[in-house]
């Protein structure tokens, strides 16, 4: 089934985005050893294939507790083995339950930070684990959260600068998944604020940063042109339309993202395998062949999220509808 992105848009994203498309090969940096570490375990992130990265976060469970489609961790870790996917983010409990089951040569990316939806306000992060506990637990990288644009922000990233650097002590590579959110935010998905999110993970010395894409290829396609940092797509809410999900996704990737790092989009399917695969496929997709389509996943009719928090954008805008 095909997708419901009109082609010029795709046609669109892939103009704005850099002539020559980075490939993320790890080999051809400057040589400098103090680097070794982090190249080496951030190179786990990438296919040397496709020089791309799909990576499964499911660290959901400390903000929203019991999410529909989140129940079961070990079970949908299953869903990573034998797909070309390079890293799974997980909270310290599940890494510490489930890691030693992870294929091998799966990356494992631990999250630092966290803070539940009851809180007041529900939008900030705070250190919960450490880079020590994180190595304890095999992790190839570790993760933090940063909510920008509201009265926590600077706590968050002090803790990121923080944690970041103690990190990189380490050998460690470090995801950062910037979002805006917050009182100060009146759209979440405004395409100027999702720059400024790529542009904070490169400023701040991420190795990674994950971002949503807000539905505007130009200032997309810039703002990664002009990060230092690969970026990572994040999906957002479960939207309860694959269709438009994958379009937007690939859409992002047209833009020049690094890769995929979507989790309820996948996991509050009612098919999570075939959302993805398709992400596998676009993802993975040799340069110049990208699939026509995202693959073949259920109609809009017979796909709706668990949780209900499914509001499809219309075709004109149909890039993500909800933060990161
Ligand atoms: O990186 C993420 C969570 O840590 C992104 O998750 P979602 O795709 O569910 O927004
Ligand atoms: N890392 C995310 C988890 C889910 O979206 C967050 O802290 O919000």
């Amino acid at each position: 089934m095909r997708n419901v992105m009109p082609r010029t848009r795709l046609r669109q994203a892939a103009r704005s985005a850099p002539v020559e498309p980075r490939f993320f090969s790890f080999n051809d940096q400057p040589k400098d050893f103090s680097m070794t570490g982090i190249r080496r375990r951030l190179s786990r992130f990438f296919s040397p294939r496709s020089g791309r990265s799909v990576i499964l976060p499911l660290d959901h469970g400390v903000g929203e507790g019991m999410l529909p489609g989140l129940e079961a961790v070990g079970r949908l870790l299953g869903l990573v083995a034998g797909r070309e996917v390079q890293g799974v983010l997980l909270n310290k409990g599940p890494a510490r339950a489930h890691g030693a089951a992870l294929p091998p040569c799966m990356g494992l990316i631990v999250q630092l930070s966290g803070g539940t939806k009851h809180a007041l306000p529900p939008y900030g992060r705070t250190v919960v684990c450490s880079v020590g506990e994180a190595l304890r637990l095999g992790a190839d990288a570790v993760s933090l959260q940063i909510n920008v644009g509201n009265d926590l922000e600077d706590r968050m990233l002090a803790d990121f600068g923080a944690m970041a650097d103690e990190a990189h002590q380490a050998g460690l590579p470090v995801l950062a998944v910037i979002a805006p959110r917050g009182g100060q935010i009146v759209n979440e998905m405004d395409p100027s604020l999702i720059s400024h999110c790529i542009r904070l993970g490169a400023e701040l010395g991420a190795d990674l940063t994950g971002a949503p894409y807000g539905g505007d290829p130009a200032s997309f396609a810039e703002a990664i042109e002009s990060s230092d940092t690969p970026v990572l797509v994040t999906g957002g809410p479960g939207r309860g339309d694959a269709q438009r999900f994958l379009a937007a996704m690939e859409e992002a990737l047209a833009c020049g993202a690094a890769g995929i790092c979507a989790g309820r989009n996948i996991f509050q399917h009612q098919d999570p395998e075939e959302v993805l695969d398709a992400i596998v496929n676009l993802v993975h997709a040799p340069r110049g062949e990208e699939p026509g389509g995202p693959g073949d996943v259920p109609s809009p009719g017979g796909d709706a999220a668990p949780d209900g928090d499914a509001s499809a954008p219309d075709e004109q805008d149909a890039g993500p509808d909800a933060g990161a």
